[in-house]
């Protein structure tokens, strides 16, 4: 696959302090990759270097010579023309003049669900998760090949995410890349092909989603609930197993994909099971325990 983004010996410091150094990542074309990690880990640094609106103090980013669209987790919006305008001025970034910049401009903001806010005003009127979605819908207008989302899912309900998500998929189909930073996993999860895991300013993993969730969820939680209280003397020890009672209630951090027979084996002998349940394993997981590694 042809590399959409190409980081080369990237750095960037705030005085003395390194907060991003990344000597050699590759982005494909045609992924949604999720840039996940810590608060302050240096996700908004990156996706500022990547939309060039930062200087690296040293290294790189190559995104020859694609359009990139950037949508900051703050606030940037022109505050003295209306809602629409902003929104119109992502489709003259992209070029688009006359009818068509105003068709497009439509499109967007239906896309982001705008299509009943008050854009004729300036955006000051619009709520905090409406003026979120006047900067996506600015970057959607844009139509870039690359597209850098800075937490795009605060403050979005369920069905502005799920056009939210739409979109992402279907300009991923027609070719684009899309960066998105989140702390949402839930919201991205089903969105995301690959995940950069950032720690202090280092990746500490690149690859797919899948592969993430392996390498780093290495537990699970198991509940069972059975039909009497049991005290934790009367459970049987098994090693790797972490076990809680919660009077009728079991709960169980063990390796991933231990078997029932397994646990069972912990339980006093006399008692029925009326209940079990194995805890969803998934991103929010994986994130977890790669920021405790
Ligand atoms: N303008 C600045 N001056 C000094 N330090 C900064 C500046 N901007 C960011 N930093 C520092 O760079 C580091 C990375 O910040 P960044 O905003 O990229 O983190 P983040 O992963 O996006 O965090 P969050 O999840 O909280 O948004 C942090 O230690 C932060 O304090």
């Amino acid at each position: 696959m042809i590399p959409a983004i190409r980081i080369e010996r990237l750095q960037k410091r705030y005085g003395e302090k390194l907060v991003l150094d990344i000597p050699h990542l590759e982005i494909c074309s045609g992924r949604v990759v999720g840039l996940l990690g810590e608060n302050g880990a240096g996700k908004s640094t990156l996706i500022d270097l990547l939309g060039g609106v930062s200087e690296p103090s040293q290294g790189c980013v190559d995104t020859a010579d694609a359009r990139v669209g950037w949508c900051s987790q703050r606030l940037v919006i022109d505050w003295f023309v209306s809602g629409w305008m902003n929104v119109w001025l992502g489709a003259c970034l992209a070029g688009l003049k006359g009818d068509r910049a105003n068709l497009i401009t439509d499109q967007a903001i239906a896309q982001v669900g705008l299509g009943d806010a008050n854009l004729k005003a300036t955006p000051e009127v619009l709520s905090g998760g409406q003026q979120q979605r006047l900067m996506i819908a600015r970057t959607f207008a844009m139509q870039p090949d690359i597209y850098l989302l800075d937490e795009p899912t605060v403050g979005l309900d369920v069905q502005n995410l799920e056009r939210f998500a739409d979109h992402v998929r279907d300009v991923r189909q027609s070719g684009a890349t899309v960066v998105i930073s989140s702390h949402e996993f839930e919201a991205v999860e089903d969105l995301i092909d690959d995940v950069i895991f950032l720690a202090d300013g280092v990746v500490k993993f690149f690859g797919s989603k899948p592969d993430f969730v392996e390498r780093f969820v290495t537990k699970e939680t198991i509940r069972v609930v059975l039909d009497r209280a049991v005290s934790p003397d009367d459970l049987g020890k098994v090693e790797g197993f972490s076990v809680e009672v919660q009077g009728c209630s079991i709960i169980l951090d063990v390796p991933r994909g231990t078997d029932f027979k397994t646990v069972l084996g912990v339980l006093p002998s006399g008692v029925d099971v009326v209940e079990y349940s194995r805890q969803a394993v998934g991103l929010r997981q994986a994130v977890k325990w790669a920021a405790q590694h």
